[in-house]
């Protein structure tokens, strides 16, 4: 153990256990960690259903969501008793969650209003459109003074805002004061703490800051940012720190557990890893890859695409800290796809195989663009593209390409963090459910020219969630000062291929990603690219001149008479 994350000392006979639901895009798990080791003892995972009813629309259930988390947390616990413990060893429970996902509910039925909509989801376009010719200049980094982001279909407040537009339901809720907006972990709060009967209505600074209705520096719902979606502070739960006691346990075997941690998944994940000092940085891969790094208290602005976020506050009279973000919205997906709309592979873990066919992809590359480009671009009109095809390429090569392009997109990462804050990485942390896969490992390390350290234990997500549950006061079974060794070391990559060849590959992702810009709105009416103005100035210019013409014949024509 080093210096920043230690479970505290032990009695043996009564263990202190600290549960963790990890609430993913592609699938819930509940962890459950030994205090007195931080290693997981039983867990259970279930995939979640995704729900696609229009092109470019994410949905999942909300009901299926909570489900899926009582279910594991059932499953988990019986494993648990199966082992010779008891359910009362657990002593507290954490909550880290996909961000940015939106869901309403009615207040007095506490039913979803709709489904939620999925972070990846694009269908709010044409909102983020108007949005944007909103402000002054057309500027969509407008906002990123008090929220740290740019207006995209990413973040939470534009879903909200096209609910309220397009769902008459919700619309209506809103305005007889039923309506509830929250996050995955505030709905999770909300239902595991007694829903219509004493839920708190919750969420953590983490997941507000993703909203893009939280002040960065206040660290409260910002006046401005509400009135500029237009969104009415009533509906909006109450921010918390990532670790304090918010409510107990109303559901399940673990009926009356404190709940004592909530943190976004990839701010989680930077707590799991230890992340604690100012430089740190972290990569997940999972269903989109996120690489976060610590700036302290320190809230840097970035010029480069990045995203300024609150990467924790551990206690309530505990500053924030926060982190420049990387978000890439298509790495793990990407494999789903292969397996789910090719067909190329039954399971994700196949792609390794298949893609080791081949010893390169044969000047093959594949941009996942499914939800527009995110870091760091932000271009919601790319499209997936997949190019330099021949007659020889074959569903290796795509499998490899789709690897290489997670790769690709995180030294573009590299890079804007290079540019924002002059951190050079020397090696890179990596976790997530991706990680598993060496080959995409060592590509990863081949392209970066870093080595890429994967630690024993890539459950880092939950770990971090089970760290501010366990540390929270009023619970204290973990220490903070201390670093968590659980994680270990498992396997380092190290680069095997020239600069030269780096660079050349580079160069060649980045003319791939430059034909999948604006695919979406290539040639169509070019209003939905080139703004209102733009498109509507010519065609005003042409009946202007042809209408002037008519009337000076006109005149002239009278004046002859
Ligand atoms: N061996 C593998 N190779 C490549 N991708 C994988 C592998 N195993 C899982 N994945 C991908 O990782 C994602 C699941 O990772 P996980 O961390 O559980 O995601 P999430 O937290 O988003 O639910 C899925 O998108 C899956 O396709
Ligand atoms: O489901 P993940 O692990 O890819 O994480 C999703 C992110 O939180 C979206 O911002």
């Amino acid at each position: 153990m080093s210096d920043t994350a230690r479970p505290a000392a032990t009695d043996v006979d009564s263990p202190n256990l600290i549960g963790a639901v990890d609430q993913g895009t592609s699938s819930t798990r509940f962890l459950i960690f030994n205090a007195s080791t931080a290693e997981v003892v039983t867990y259970h995972q279930t995939e979640v259903r995704h729900i696609l009813p229009k092109e470019g629309w994410v949905e999942e259930d909300p009901v299926e969501i909570l489900e899926s988390v009582k279910v594991c947390i059932e499953k988990a616990t019986e494993n648990l008793v199966g082992l010779g413990f008891k359910t009362t060893d657990i002593k507290a429970l954490g909550i880290t969650n996909q961000r940015e996902t939106t869901i309403v509910w009615d207040r007095t039925t506490g039913k979803p209003l709709y489904n939620a909509i999925v972070w990846l989801d694009m269908r709010t376009a044409s909102t983020v459109q108007s949005l944007i010719r909103k402000t002054p200049g057309e500027d969509k980094d407008y906002l990123r003074g008090l929220c740290g982001l740019p207006i995209t279909t990413y973040f939470s407040a534009v879903k909200l805002r096209w609910l309220l537009d397009n769902s008459e339901v919700v619309r209506k809720a809103a305005e007889d004061g039923r309506c509830m907006f929250g996050t995955v972990d505030s709905w999770l709060v909300w239902n595991l703490t007694g829903a219509t009967d004493g839920g708190q209505h919750v969420t953590d600074v983490t997941n507000a800051s993703r909203t893009m209705l939280m002040n960065l520096s206040t660290l409260s719902w910002d006046d401005q940012l509400c009135s500029f979606f237009g969104i009415q502070k009533n509906v909006l739960p109450l921010i918390k720190s990532s670790s304090e006691i918010y409510g107990k346990m109303a559901l399940t075997s673990l009926k009356g557990v404190k709940i004592s941690g909530i943190l976004g998944d990839q701010q989680a994940a930077l707590v799991g890893q230890s992340c604690f000092k100012v430089g740190q940085a972290k990569n997940t891969y999972g269903t989109g890859c996120f690489l976060l790094y610590n700036t302290g208290f320190n809230l840097v602005e970035s010029k480069s695409g990045l995203l300024t976020t609150v990467a924790y506050q551990l206690g309530r009279n505990k500053p924030a800290v926060y982190a420049l973000e990387g978000a890439i919205a298509i790495a793990g997906a990407g494999v789903q796809w292969l397996r789910d709309n090719l067909g190329i592979i039954s399971s994700s873990a196949e792609v390794e195989t298949l893609a080791s066919e081949v010893d390169s992809t044969h000047g093959c590359y594949f941009v996942p663009a499914f939800s527009g480009l995110f870091c760091p671009y932000w271009q919601n009109d790319a499209r997936g593209i997949i190019c330099g095809l021949t007659q020889f390429t074959n569903k290796k090569h795509i499998a490899r390409a789709a690897l290489e392009a997670v790769c690709f997109q995180t030294k573009e990462l590299l890079d804007a963090m290079y540019k924002d804050s002059g951190l050079e990485l020397t090696s890179l942390r990596v976790d997530g459910g991706m990680t598993s896969n060496s080959l995409l490992m060592q590509i990863q390390a081949d392209i970066l020219g870093i080595s890429v350290v994967r630690p024993a234990m890539t459950e880092s997500t939950a770990l971090g969630a089970a760290i501010a549950a366990g540390s929270a006061e009023g619970v204290g079974v973990w220490r903070l000062e201390q670093e968590v060794s659980s994680i270990g070391t498992s396997d380092v990559f190290e680069p095997t291929i020239s600069l030269q060849e780096r660079i050349d590959r580079l160069a060649r992702w980045k003319e791939a990603v430059q034909r999948s810009m604006h695919w979406e709105t290539a040639g169509r009416s070019s209003y939905l690219r080139l703004g209102f103005w733009d498109t509507l100035a010519p065609g005003l210019y042409m009946w202007g001149s042809f209408g002037l013409m008519l009337l000076a014949k006109l005149i002239a024509k009278s004046v002859h008479r």
